[in-house]
């Protein structure tokens, strides 16, 4: 076990139910301080490898530690937090409350003050009281994302968060996962935005049809003279010539 790895996934295979595996023996890690972006076409494993992760499917091929803790002990768990693709936030809570809920599962309480400032930094000025029903698609994408810069895990997994939100919140995003990152923290974000995760990613973990393609720090990648549009459409040219 790596202890510079706050996430590490080694021989991970998966089928759902008596069907065709979708994952074959993955492994990839993220280390203390790094964000790794998690690319792949449509079905080639990214959410059920998130979903293995957090323990939402069970395991039993391979294996996941958290932060050096087996994903499904507590240990683990309590280490790492998901942001959904989706934006399905308890409507009947106001946002205050959505954000002691989440803070409480980590045994922590909310800043207020930080809440509050965070809200009008995103755009969202006196919504803290608000019931959630009322919120935007965007709005609760800014809220999910809101909850985890408050609670700050050392590991934070993005699947397809950023989907939705304006340009200017996006912007202050990428502001607060480089500074996730120089605090330590490690990211996986799983996304099609390239262009996003050439801007703040460290390292990108490529997918196809549950095997890892390719597994490339953007600096060797840049050196290379490729950028990850070009790492993905290579492979996929290859792929349709076989
Ligand atoms: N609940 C399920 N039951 C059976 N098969 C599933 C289930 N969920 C996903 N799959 C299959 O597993 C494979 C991987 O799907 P997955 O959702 O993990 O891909 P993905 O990379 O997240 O795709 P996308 O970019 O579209 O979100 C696909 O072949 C999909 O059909």
């Amino acid at each position: 076990m790596n202890l510079s790895h706050v996430l590490q996934v080694s021989g991970v295979s998966y089928a759902y139910g008596g069907g065709p595996r979708v994952l074959h023996d993955v492994s990839l890690h993220v280390g203390r301080g790094e964000i790794v972006g998690l690319v792949g076409p449509n079905g080639s494993g990214k959410s059920t490898l998130i979903t293995l992760i957090f323990d939402l499917l069970k395991l039993r091929t391979g294996s996941i530690t958290i932060d050096g803790a087996p994903h499904r002990l507590r240990s683990g768990r309590q280490q790492a937090q998901y942001l959904s693709s989706n934006d399905h936030l308890p409507e009947f809570l106001r946002a205050a409350e959505y954000l002691d809920l989440l803070a409480g599962l980590y045994g922590s309480r909310v800043d207020r003050a930080a809440a509050a400032a965070l809200f009008d930094r995103y755009g969202m000025k006196g919504r803290l009281p608000h019931l959630m029903e009322d919120f935007s698609h965007g709005m609760r994408k800014k809220t999910q994302l809101i909850s985890a810069f408050l609670n700050r895990r050392p590991l934070t997994v993005i699947d397809e968060t950023l989907n939705g939100i304006d340009i200017e919140a996006l912007y202050l995003v990428e502001r607060e996962l480089l500074r996730m990152r120089s605090e330590g923290l490690g990211v996986l974000l799983c996304s099609h935005d390239f262009s996003m995760l050439e801007r703040v990613a460290d390292r990108i973990v490529f997918l196809d049809f549950g095997h890892v393609i390719s597994d490339v720090t953007l600096d060797d990648l840049r050196a290379s003279g490729r950028d990850v549009a070009a790492l993905v459409m290579s492979h996929l040219d290859e792929r349709t010539l076989q």
